[in-house]
């Protein structure tokens, strides 16, 4: 800057505050957006072509990163970008924007680290073989519409008018059951959301699960849970679209919202009550067939299932078999472990589905833009997931209900402590309400206070209340809920995952 008469004062070269990305077919511009920015520079290392342009009139917020489709077409694990709309990229994010056909993006705002991941032909992308795998998917797809059509059509002419019209059709066979595992990190949660994606553009609607109760799927860690993705999911959510602001609340939402059923285990690892978690996917697989029975478009479009990472080991095995046989998976997808395929492959070899289909194990190679995901990652995702359950985020704020009641007036059952047993059960036992209970998120099960306690533990969940502060002295509680509305009705459940968040309402 020159202000005349006082010469060039030396000033800051101004940082970019947009960066224009081109993408050829296949290329992927990976990000990850910190969970705290430093919104006072926004020099970023980005290795692509960066040019330097004033504001991009979009709708980026000077504290957000955000990324526009300028030309072109490109997605978020499937979920297409609209062009010329400013996508807010979440915090502690790590992900990545794709294009099959090549495209222009504009970053602006503050600083996120990205790059581009080129790739000299389709063949060398990890992306081509899950596009593959949707084609296929599709294809079964049809192929049990058109033979539930013709069953049905031959049920109505068949009988003409004699015994067989008399007679029930059989139940149709669903779409493909499509189980996703894997080592941790190996990109597992990240395929079956691009599948979920493609399939919902394809007009299908398929149901998704997830078993891994570390991670929630529309639902707070700590869960197992099944919901039907029929609409479009949010590019904008950190989960991409599995977290929890994809679920009905008293806010408006951006996205069409998604029904989950969900089950609480109340713990990190299956291996922490391995019983308990056979009976919640048991349960929750009971579910899913129901809604199969209930919904043709659901039945016609399958499973899409989401699981722990695991390593070859026994327990691990039988873990995922347990799944496979409680959700009639007929196709298993291992990503990036030729180990783990081989062991499913030679345990599964002679196995039918309930269905009577041989069960197909394809390897699928895990991408290298998987990203690691430290602890601290982790947690913050975890306390992120609880605090935009209770109070929205930046799209949606909810504004949540204060009770103050009585110890004599809920009825609270407890996880017991962790143990390293792997297979003993577990049950629930009535917690002594205590200053130990401060900041934990119960589970409000739909159940009622005076059920045993195994019935209350595999009961759906309603939702959760956080415990915002326990009066010894005086015996009350002060508790956070989403709604209002009489706690005492319903019994609560204090698991051990996820762990205690900071002071919500302090
Ligand atoms: N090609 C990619 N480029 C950039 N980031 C990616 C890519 N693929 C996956 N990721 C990111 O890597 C992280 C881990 O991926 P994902 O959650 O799919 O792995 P996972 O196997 O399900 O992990 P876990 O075992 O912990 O459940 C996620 O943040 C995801 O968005």
């Amino acid at each position: 800057m020159s202000i005349p008469g006082l010469g060039q004062i030396p000033s800051q070269p101004a940082a970019p505050t947009t960066r224009t990305i081109t993408l050829q077919p296949f290329w992927e511009w990976r990000f990850e957006v910190p969970h705290t920015l430093n919104t006072s520079s926004s020099s970023a290392p980005i290795s692509t072509t960066i040019t330097s342009s004033s504001s991009s009139g979009s709708a980026a917020s000077a504290n957000t990163p955000t990324v526009r489709l300028v030309s072109g077409t490109a997605e978020r694990d499937g979920t297409e970008l609209a062009q010329n709309r400013a996508y807010a990229l979440p915090r502690n994010c790590k992900s990545k924007i794709l294009t099959y056909t090549g495209a222009v993006l504009e970053v602006a705002g503050p600083a996120c680290d990205g790059y581009v991941a080129r790739c000299a032909a389709p063949q060398d992308s990890p992306q081509l073989a899950v596009l593959n795998l949707h084609f296929a998917l599709r294809a079964r797809r049809q192929a049990a519409s058109a033979a539930a059509a013709a069953a049905a059509a031959g049920h109505d002419t068949g009988g003409g008018g004699g015994k067989a019209s008399v007679a029930a059709a059989p139940s149709p066979v669903p779409g493909p059951r499509v189980m996703v595992c894997g080592p941790p990190g190996s990109g597992k949660t990240t395929v079956v959301r691009t599948l979920a994606a493609l399939a919902t553009r394809a007009g299908a609607q398929p149901l998704v699960a997830n078993v891994d109760p570390a991670e929630g799927l529309l639902a707070l860690p700590g869960t197992v849970s099944a919901a039907v993705f029929g609409t479009v999911m949010d590019v904008e959510d950190a989960a991409g679209g599995f977290g929890v602001s994809a679920t009905p609340s008293s806010g408006p939402s951006a996205v069409p919202v998604k029904l989950p059923i969900v089950y609480y285990f109340g713990r990190e690892k299956v291996e922490h009550d391995a019983p308990l978690w056979r009976d919640l996917t048991a349960k929750l697989a009971s579910s899913v067939r129901a809604r199969f029975a209930a919904d043709e478009a659901v039945r016609e479009t399958g499973l899409l299932l989401d699981t722990p990472g695991v390593t070859v080991a026994k327990a691990d095995m039988e873990m995922l078999l347990h799944a496979v046989r409680e959700f009639a998976v007929n196709i298993v997808v291992v990503m990036g472990s030729a180990g783990i395929h081989a062991e499913l492959q030679r345990r599964l070899e002679n196995e039918k589905t309930t269905h009577g289909e041989a069960i197909t194990l394809v390897l699928l190679e895990k991408s290298d833009g998987v990203a690691e995901r430290d602890k601290e990652f982790m947690k913050f995702a975890r306390e992120a997931a609880i605090k935009e359950y209770f109070f929205g985020d930046a799209k949606r704020t909810l504004s949540p209900f204060t009770q103050s009641v009585s110890f004599d007036d809920v009825a609270i059952f407890k996880t017991p402590d962790e143990t390293d047993f792997y297979d003993v059960p577990q049950g629930l036992e009535p917690a002594e309400i205590s200053a130990e209970m401060s900041h934990w998120t119960l589970a409000v099960m739909n159940a009622s206070v005076n059920d045993p306690p195994e019935t209350i533990q595999q009961a759906p969940v309603m939702g959760f209340v956080a415990v915002a502060d326990v009066d010894e002295d005086r015996r009350r509680l002060k508790i956070l809920s989403p709604v209002s509305g009489r706690l005492g009705n319903r019994p609560m459940v204090w698991g051990r995952w996820p762990e205690p968040y900071i002071n919500l309402v302090g």
